[in-house]
């Protein structure tokens, strides 16, 4: 946890504050969740039960541990389950109960157990949907125009794509209220972009850890970024670090990696570029692909274990994607918005930056100018409506 050595950091976030939006989450979206994933597939009696009572034990019960033969149980116990057993999930912290949620999700479905369902993604079939949607089409044919236009326009073209891809939030759009803000702020409530591309000079031999957040419309853009980056030679190597399992409903597997990359390959014109571009690259070890366990756990990136910090602390810049990976980064803390984000972040093991839509309470790193504008147009919807982004790097 990044500590300031005068100020104790502010409380965790929870879940059981009616109204709140953890609460909601734990409350509302976790019960619809469960209902998509029981349309997702033919499941059989056997795993309906268990999302029965699972259903029930997340919204009533307390937290119960893992089956006695599961193979994660020991991380889990290091993770933290022994703590939170026989607690409401209301009651212990909403990263940590969020994720265990999608633990159990997938033990009810029968996704770890060797059998018919055991490595079969339950949200699969969204993920493909929205991989087969027009709207890809029409962001893949963007790309041909894009192949005209000046360096430093593509630069921005591609980082802005991967940044509002963050919006393509498959659980994000089971509970939102979607549609433009009519807030007058602009959609960026900090910018620093001009860090982030001094970090990556053209011919430069940078490495880039890019933390993956969804699948589909976010996963394409942030293929397409490293590719970019790889063509112009501002990066000369990339790891894709990517969930273990599914996980947070829409969040890109390596299955999804290879499902967005054939749906590139695939595209008529300059999109099959970047697509051979980045299978050539997987090809030759420049982009790599990686599932640590630390990806799907319930803790801050400050409790990260040593051979992630080493390997983080060897990129020239660790690019982190999506919501999610925000509060793992900074803490999910009660922050004031004004905490600044290099504070926040002074233990990462490198250069970091943030990519977010922004959908959840959590913020560090505005100016007072800004939030106080957000705050007067918006009161605090601004925080998860998924309207507004950040660009944050600390170097
Ligand atoms: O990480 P992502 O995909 O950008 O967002 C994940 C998300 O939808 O889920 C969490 C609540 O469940 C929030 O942090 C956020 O709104």
């Amino acid at each position: 946890m990044p500590e300031r050595s005068d100020t104790p950091p502010p409380p965790v976030l929870l879940g059981n504050e009616p109204g709140s939006f953890p609460h909601s989450v734990l409350a509302e979206r976790h019960p619809a969740i469960i209902q998509q994933v029981r349309d997702s597939f033919p499941y059989g009696p056997e795993q309906h039960r268990a999302l029965d009572a699972l259903l029930a034990n997340c919204t009533k019960g307390v937290i119960e541990p893992l089956p006695a033969d599961a193979h994660d149980r020991d991380r889990w116990t290091a993770w933290g389950a022994d703590d939170y057993a026989g607690r409401s999930w209301f009651d212990v912290p909403w990263l940590w109960s969020e994720s265990y949620f999608y633990r159990q999700l997938l033990e009810a479905v029968g996704y770890f157990t060797p059998g018919p369902w055991q490595g079969i993604d339950p949200f699969r079939p969204s993920k493909t949907a929205e991989l087969d949607a027009p709207e890809t089409d029409e962001e893949l044919s963007a790309l041909d125009t894009l192949a005209d236009r000046p360096a430093d326009e593509q630069d921005r073209a591609l980082l802005h794509g991967s940044l509002w891809g963050n919006r393509a939030d498959l659980g994000f759009r089971l509970s939102a209220a979607h549609g433009e803000t009519s807030s007058d702020t602009p959609p960026l409530v900090a910018d620093d972009s001009a860090p982030l591309w001094s970090l990556l000079p053209p011919s430069g031999s940078a490495t880039l850890c890019l933390i993956a957040d969804n699948a589909g419309r976010e996963l394409v853009p942030d293929l397409l970024l490293i590719a970019h980056l790889l063509t112009q030679g501002r990066i000369a190597r990339a790891v894709l670090h990517v969930k273990p399992y599914p996980y947070y409903v829409s969040d890109a597997t390596h299955t999804d990696v290879l499902d967005a990359l054939r749906r590139l390959t695939a595209a008529p014109g300059a999109a099959a570029t970047y697509g051979r571009t980045l299978w050539a690259a997987l090809t030759d070890g420049r982009l790599t692909v990686r599932a640590h366990p630390f990806s799907c756990a319930p803790l801050p990136y400050a409790q990260m274990p040593g051979d992630l910090r080493d390997e983080l602390a060897a990129a020239t810049l660790t690019l982190l994607k999506g919501d999610l990976n925000y509060r793992r980064l900074v803490g999910d803390r009660r922050w004031p918005p004004t905490t600044p984000f290099a504070d926040v972040t002074a233990y990462f093991p490198g250069p970091v930056a943030a990519l977010r839509t922004l959908k959840s309470d959590v913020i560090t790193g505005l100016d007072t100018r800004t939030e106080a504008a957000l705050v007067a147009s918006e009161g605090q919807r601004w925080r998860t409506g998924g309207t507004h982004a950040l660009i944050q790097v600390r170097t």
